[in-house]
């Protein structure tokens, strides 16, 4: 396994109106790594993962994420405003109002980073198919003419995505619903498939928001060996939020936990366990005081 960083996260803050809820964020994770946020209810893991996947444009800090051969600065893709030096720095102003006008969530995405939601977020009203094409509307060949006049180019694009959809439903083993309604799975199939059409994206990091959230024993054990499939044979570095602290015990090969904005901890799974902050701050209890997780 690689262990150079794929995703580095400097001074991350992000403020609502008077609610801090990120105060001088700071962690990396390590390429082709199975990592995992974890903190009590409110210590502002979705906040991060908002951030980190471009759908909230933090406050201040920097995240860096070093994919697809590059590196790509996440706040910057959002569109920044513009600074002074930009009007003394033509290269600089045109690449901010690119940014500014075409910028967003989007370019995340296509720098090599996908997502699955705490709430799942499915088209439930298409095939289960569907759902994984839409997802690749970005790789298609979507040139207008090559669309109306079915272009060799856009047919075979066309056929790339259906092989790759079939290929990530056979991952998650969900193939033989490929034509159910996505609605119409059990919810357990439902988070496989958001995992299968964030897979369909190409990411080479994925961050999955409470991937067991709902699920049976049996349901997470499954899902646990799947991770493992995706870090050990897709190359895949997975970033989780997680409250079954079995499953990311188990699982993990680092961990940041968060309380109230703040990380307090970083490390392995064991170095977790038997950190007093991390043990306090589960318990509610105050820290010296003797509590045991
Ligand atoms: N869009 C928002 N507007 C205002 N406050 C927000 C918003 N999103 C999050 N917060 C606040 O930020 C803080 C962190 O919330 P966040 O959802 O990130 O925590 P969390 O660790 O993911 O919690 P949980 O484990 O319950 O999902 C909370 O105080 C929350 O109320």
């Amino acid at each position: 396994m690689s262990q150079d960083s794929i995703l580095k996260v400097e001074n991350l803050v992000m403020h609502f109106g008077g609610i801090k809820a990120l105060n001088d964020v700071n962690f990396e994770i390590k390429r082709g790594s199975v990592s995992a946020l974890i903190g009590p209810n409110g210590a502002g893991k979705t906040t991060v993962f908002n951030c980190l996947t471009g759908f909230y444009k933090a406050t201040g800090g920097s995240i860096m994420l070093h994919a697809s051969g590059k590196s790509t600065s996440v706040i910057e893709v959002l569109g920044e405003p513009f600074q002074v030096s930009d009007y003394l720095n033509p290269v600089a102003f045109i690449k901010r109002l690119k940014y500014k006008m075409f910028g967003g969530s989007h370019l995340v995405n296509r720098a090599g980073l996908a997502r699955t939601f705490q709430n799942i977020r499915l088209f439930k009203e298409m095939s289960v198919v569907e759902n994984l094409l839409v997802a690749q509307h970005m790789r298609v060949n979507r040139g207008m003419f090559a669309g109306i006049l079915k272009t060799k180019a856009f047919k075979e694009s066309e056929e790339e995505a259906l092989e790759r959809a079939f290929y990530w439903l056979g991952v998650v083993d969900l193939k033989e619903f490929a034509n159910r309604l996505a609605g119409e799975l059990s919810y357990g199939q439902q988070r496989r498939l958001e995992i299968a059409r964030a897979m369909c994206t190409n990411p080479e990091i994925v961050c999955l928001d409470e991937p067991a959230a709902g699920l049976n024993p049996s349901e997470t054990e499954a899902l646990t060996k799947m991770i493992r499939v995706l870090r050990d044979e897709h190359n895949t570095t997975v970033l989780l939020i997680e409250h079954d602290m079995g499953m990311v015990m188990n699982i993990s090969d680092y961990i940041v936990v968060l309380d109230h904005g703040e990380v307090i901890a970083r490390g392995g799974p064991d170095d977790i366990k038997s950190n007093p902050k991390v043990i306090a701050a589960y318990l509610g209890a105050e820290e010296g005081e003797e509590v045991t997780l």
